[in-house]
Order: C-alpha cells, then structure tokens, then sequence
C-alpha cells in the first residue's frame, strides 16, 4: 500500500513515459471500495489476448474480432492505494459544458431521433426486436487525466472506475455499473441492466412497460445463451428485476450466477455466449450488430466493449479466528475474473473528452426521449471534468 499522492504521480509518469497502465476500483461496499490498485507495465510493448486463458487486465473493443488488449502482471508493477469515496460528492450536477455550441446540439439532436426512427422502422418490419443505438459527444474540459479519474473515484462508489491509458488506444476513463462477468473457480454472476430513468431522491420508483420489456429481453438472451453453453449441466439461477442505482440514474437489473462443472468450463466460450448482450446490442444479435455497425456513422471503439481483471492471481488477507488476539491472518490465493461493460465512458483527447452515451430501442420507444436518455446519461460524465 502505498500513499495515494505517490500513486498518482505514479500513474502520470507512466503518462510521460508512453508505457501502458490501468487503475481501477471494483464497485460495492462490502469489496473494500477505497482501495484502487494499478497495474503499471514497464515499457511500451503492446500485448493482445489470444484466447482468453492468459493473465492481467484485458480492454476489449465493442467488436472484439479487432482484438483486446492486456496488460500482463509479469511485465507490470503492481500498485495499490486508499482513496476515499465522498459522501457530499455524490449528488451528480446537472453539468452542461458550452461546447459544443447550441447549433451543434441541436443537429446532433436530429440526428439521434432521425437514427432511432430508422431502428423503429426496422423493428416494425420484424427484423429486429431490440437496438441499442449510441452517439458520443466531444466537450471541452479544464482538467488533467489525473484530476477527473479523482473526481470519477469520489462521486461514483457503486460503479467499477477506471483509468485506461496505453499508447495504441491513448486514455480512457468510465464509470460504469454493469458487470460483464465475474468467475471464481466454476461460479459465475453476470447481470442483466438495462431501462433507464433519472434518479429523483428515491430507489421506490415505478417502471413502465417499455423498460419492463426492454430489460426483460437482456435477461432472457442473457440465460438462453448460458443455458446453451452449460447444455443442462450445473445451475443458473435468476434473481427478480431491481432498481439499482449508478449516479444519477436508475436502472432495472436481474443478477444471474450459476456453476459450471469444471471440466465443461472454459472462459472464452462463457465470455462470447454473453458479449455484446443486448444491453449494448440487441436482439437478434447478429443483425443488431450489423445495424449498429451500418448506421451509427462513429467508431465505438471501446465503448460497449468490456474490460477487467483476467485469471489475475488475487490475495485475500482473511483473520483466521476472530477471536484469536495475536490476529493472525491467513492468506488465499485465487485467480479472479471480474469484467465489466464499458459503459458512461470517456476518451480522452487533447483539450476534448468524447463522451459516449446510447440506449436500448424497443418498439414502445420514443425517439425524442430517447435522446432525453443520452442527455442524461452524458451527466455522469459531464460532472466529473470540472473542478
Ligand atoms: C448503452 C448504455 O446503457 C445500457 C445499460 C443500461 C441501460 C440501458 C438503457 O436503458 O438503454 C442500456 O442498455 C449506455 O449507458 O450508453
């Protein structure tokens, strides 16, 4: 552990030096939410996952037939602080940079709802059932990589926050809430979140009909997809959807774990039966994809793409008698996976932050709303580039 001052200088010289580095904090109170760890690679290389039994950070790409990238723990030195989430930091401020200027906005605007008809056109025609259809956005910021990941790391406690930086994909940030994937040994979670609205002082909120759908497709696909893989073998189980909240929205959300027998398990399958979920894609996958692809008009890059900790050899201090007043611990070595969707992210460049922002389109969707969702959803980033 060392202190946090020295942990970021650590980060920026890796900046100044042109070496690839990832710091990151895993969501949720009980996982020790205050300790960032990084892992700082020691010289430029670049290194690609091959098939997903190697170890370290993978930062995948929404397409990943473009490849993910990983940083490898035997080339890295691995670091880890405490940083404290702020209670009074947790309101999200309604920020609206003046970039870019109004007339941008407004065709920005048009563009958007004139996409989502399109999707709604598609859908009517039965070729697809759900699209989640994305834009980013460029806005000026004042402050340095380091300062927003702060900001990031202060406001969002339940989020997975992290600071993605290597010389092939430049800087990224994001604060997302959706798990991808966490494995220990053949136990699995994943989740099915999807549904928006904006978060008003409470979690007691109802969801209409649209949402229900919206995310209810996502679990379905979300199970049909293991139940394939797993070809009746071990369980799966499905808890009742939820509000859950990231920031200053809420979200519906359905956990999903299950066991595998380990000689039925392999990781890369698991990995391609859940990602794109329509969370991020849609339903059909295939011709989901195909229309992302077709009609968005921008490069996601790696928004909608996933990343985490891969086969990483974890240490769990653990005290082995409470009771035991020397307080000996014992020590648990176990590799973990825990990856995470690329959602409420950030590119940054020079001056500009590209912020990524999309939403799930049903046949009960409303294109002006919908780009009321993005506006939305385009907070939780706005409010981490100022002071
Ligand atoms: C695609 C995004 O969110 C997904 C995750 C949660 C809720 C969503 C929705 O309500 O549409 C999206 O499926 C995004 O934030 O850019």
């Amino acid at each position: 552990m060392i202190n946090s001052d020295e942990f970021f200088v650590k980060l920026e010289e890796q900046i100044e030096k042109g070496f690839p580095f990832v710091a990151y904090r895993k969501p949720g109170i009980d996982e020790n939410p205050e300790y960032v760890k990084a892992l700082l690679q020691q010289d430029a290389a670049t290194h690609k996952v091959a098939d997903y039994s190697e170890s370290g950070f993978v930062f995948s790409p929404f397409e990943v037939e473009k490849g993910a990238f990983i940083i490898p723990p035997e080339s890295s030195e691995e670091i880890q602080t405490e940083y404290y989430f702020e209670e009074d930091h947790k309101d999200v401020k309604k920020v609206d940079p003046p970039f870019p200027p109004n007339q941008l906005r407004k065709q920005a605007r048009v563009e958007h709802e004139d996409l989502v008809q399109k999707a709604l056109d598609t859908i009517k025609e039965g070729k697809l059932r759900k699209v989640v259809l994305s834009r980013t956005e460029s806005v000026q910021h004042q402050l340095k990589v380091i300062g927003i990941f702060k900001n990031m790391l202060k406001k969002y406690n339940t989020a997975f926050v992290y600071l993605w930086f290597h010389p092939a994909t430049g800087a990224w940030l994001g604060a997302t809430p959706e798990t991808l994937l966490q494995v220990e040994r053949n136990k699995f979670r994943t989740m099915a979140l999807a549904g928006t609205q904006a978060f008003q002082e409470s979690t007691d909120v109802e969801w209409g009909e649209k949402e229900k759908e919206e995310q209810q497709i996502v679990t379905d696909a979300i199970l049909e997809n293991l139940q394939e893989l797993n070809s009746g073998a071990g369980s799966i189980k499905a808890s009742k959807p939820y509000t859950s909240r990231a920031g200053n929205l809420l979200h519906l959300r359905t956990d999903i774990s299950g066991t595998f027998h380990s000689n039925s398990f392999n990781l890369h399958d698991l990995i391609k039966a859940l990602h794109p979920t329509p969370a991020v894609c849609g339903l059909p996958k295939e011709p989901a994809k195909k229309f992302i692809l077709k009609n968005e008009g921008y490069d996601r890059e790696f928004y909608t793409g996933f990343l985490g900790e891969l086969n990483l050899k974890t240490e769990t201090k653990r005290n082995s008698n409470r009771r035991n007043q020397e307080n000996q611990a014992y020590v648990s070595i176990s590799k973990q996976t825990s990856l995470y969707v690329n959602l409420r992210c950030i590119k940054l460049e020079a001056g500009v932050a590209n912020l990524f922002v999309g939403g799930g389109i049903t046949a009960g969707s409303n294109p002006s709303l919908e780009w009321e969702e993005t506006v939305n959803k385009s907070h939780t980033m706005k409010a981490v580039l100022v002071k």
